[in-house]
């Protein structure tokens, strides 16, 4: 009898159609800046307001995931993070803030700008219609990228201490082992998808993962409505 064919890791596949993105991300000059220090604080604060208004619509992301997630251990996985996760990074973007000399009141009164609701309109519109294989395939590269970033950034950190401790956050072993988490229900997600089914989900994976790009292009380019 022939062997059964096996596919690669799913996470394997993902990042193959992901890394063109990620290397364009570590090329960015807003990564460079905050690694040699020299980013503008204008684009760091538009980057914490936005990011504000992004984890918002991300923890609901999160929990339409926990909503769809196969056990009972990965539907309080993602429901931890909806709720813990994302209320400590609220939380360092209000010392972030302070730091800039404003609070979290103020980026909350601020715009959503086109980036931001452009990103989370696509995870919405995808977590809520889409399978669970969709919804996480969306999600991910949130975690993955920026422990990828934090990973290389951290070796050099930077001489800002305000992107260092970003860098630190990211960068950070216990957030390492949340991601792995994720990869790992990933993996074992991906073993019972049809081909179809993983070309989907890779979509999205891709569409997220160019969005993390331009979250902080637009951050960089100071992106405002053009009417
Ligand atoms: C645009 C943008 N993308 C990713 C993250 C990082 N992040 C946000 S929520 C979450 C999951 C729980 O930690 C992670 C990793 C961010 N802050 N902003």
């Amino acid at each position: 009898m022939a062997a059964e064919q096996q596919s690669p890791p799913f996470t394997r596949q993902l990042w193959a159609a992901a890394e063109p993105v990620y290397e364009a991300i570590l090329g960015h000059p807003f990564i460079g800046g905050l690694t040699d220090g020299t980013l503008p604080r204008q684009a760091f604060r538009h980057f914490v307001v936005q990011d504000s208004h992004y984890l918002r619509d991300y923890a609901r992301a999160l929990a339409v995931c926990a909503a769809k997630a196969p056990t009972e251990q990965d539907v309080r996985a993602f429901a931890d993070d909806a709720v813990g996760a994302i209320a400590a990074e609220q939380e360092m973007h209000g010392e972030f803030m302070a730091a800039l000399g404003s609070d979290a009141d103020q980026a909350a009164a601020e715009p959503v700008l086109p980036t931001t609701r452009a990103y989370t309109s696509y995870l919405l519109a995808t977590v809520y219609g889409g399978s669970f294989a969709e919804a996480l395939a969306a999600v991910l590269p949130c975690y993955w990228i920026y422990a990828r970033v934090g990973e290389r950034l951290l070796a050099s950190s930077s001489p800002d201490p305000l992107y260092a401790r970003w860098i630190a956050t990211y960068g950070d072993e216990a957030f390492q082992t949340v991601v792995r988490r994720v990869l790992d229900l990933t993996d074992r997600i991906g073993e019972e998808l049809s081909e179809a089914e993983r070309r989907r989900a890779t979509e999205h994976f891709t569409t997220t993962s160019r969005y993390e790009w331009m979250f902080w292009d637009a951050a960089w380019r100071g992106e405002t409505w053009p009417v």
